[in-house]
């Protein structure tokens, strides 16, 4: 019997085989949907979803997702990456474009906790995120049967304050080219600045706060000593700055004064697994831009 992932990924495929989407940041000027939509009209394609938004519209930063649909893909790319450049130049845009087919393959780290790293990996499987796992690379040897039981190649590198250099040269050799995309499933490791520039914008955190509250370890117990009667959890894109990247997503949860520090940590780790599974599906579906230190997110 067919997996379920492999019969829903095969109909995902039979419907996106013809799709593609857009993202364009630009500063914002009248014209720029005209000029797009036209562009795509006379080349054949059918606009299937379309979001935008700008900061302010006497002139502030102007942001559009396309989805759209070509029978004819492959002849669409070939010609319209040069009149998309054509646009982009007089509109000073950045843009991007991506198959809806093609999907993007996903490394995740993580280290003893397995709450996030299990809830994507039973997304996966039960074919409700389309992506490839190339492999799992964790500092530690508790995961392993869980993601190999998968057959998923499971990496185990230790890291220490000593290690932590070669630990890192161990993991970019492994990984190679076979990322578009990181995610750090509660990974208790701060990556190096010369780690996270190999991946610029492509390497997504869940931190286990509200932030900015409570950045850096233990934020579980910095809660509690606080008295919060909220916690939560952040995704972000990790940044040189700790804890400190663009915000994908975010959700609380209320707690009292009857909750002490494992049950903050029970109840957060429903909140993180989620956000985790929410900001990484928008992102591998094409659904935030970054702009500074900021995100767009077209749910
Ligand atoms: N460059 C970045 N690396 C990481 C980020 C980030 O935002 N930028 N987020 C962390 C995840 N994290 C909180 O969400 C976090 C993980 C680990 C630590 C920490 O102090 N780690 C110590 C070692 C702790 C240990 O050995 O158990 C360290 O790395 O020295 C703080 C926050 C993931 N990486």
């Amino acid at each position: 019997m067919k997996h379920i992932r492999t019969e829903r990924w095969e109909k995902h495929d039979r419907v996106n085989e013809h799709r593609a989407r857009l993202l364009i940041s630009c500063p914002d000027k009248p014209g720029i949907v005209a000029a797009v939509s036209d562009l795509l009209y006379m080349q054949g394609a059918n606009i299937i979803e379309s979001s935008q938004y700008t900061t302010d519209p006497t002139g502030g930063q102007f942001f559009l997702r396309i989805e759209f649909e070509s029978a004819y893909m492959d002849q669409f790319l070939s010609v319209f990456e040069t009149k998309m450049n054509d646009a982009a130049t007089k509109f000073q845009m950045d843009w991007r474009l991506s198959r809806a087919s093609q999907r993007k393959n996903m490394v995740i780290f993580a280290s003893k906790g397995s709450h996030c790293l299990l809830e994507l990996l039973w997304r996966w499987q039960a074919g409700d995120l389309l992506v490839n796992i190339p492999m799992v690379i964790s500092n530690h040897e508790d995961l392993r049967e869980s993601v190999e039981m998968l057959g998923i190649p499971f990496h185990h590198i230790p890291v220490t304050k000593d290690t932590k250099k070669e630990a890192e040269a161990k993991q970019l050799e492994l990984v190679g080219n076979q990322a578009d995309l990181i995610v750090l499933a509660r990974y208790m490791q701060i990556l190096s600045p010369e780690f996270v520039v190999t991946h610029p914008h492509s390497i997504i955190n869940i931190h286990h706060s509200f932030l900015p509250a409570f950045v850096g370890a233990h934020p579980y117990e910095r809660a509690y000593d606080r008295g919060v009667k909220l916690i939560g959890a952040t995704s972000h894109y990790v940044t040189d700055e700790l804890d400190e990247g663009p915000i994908i997503e975010q959700d609380v949860a209320r707690v009292d004064h009857k909750d002490d520090v494992e049950d903050l940590k029970r109840i957060g780790r429903t909140i993180e697994r989620n956000v985790l599974a929410r900001a990484v599906t928008w992102h591998v579906e094409d659904r935030v831009i970054v702009h500074g230190n900021k995100t767009v997110v077209f749910q």
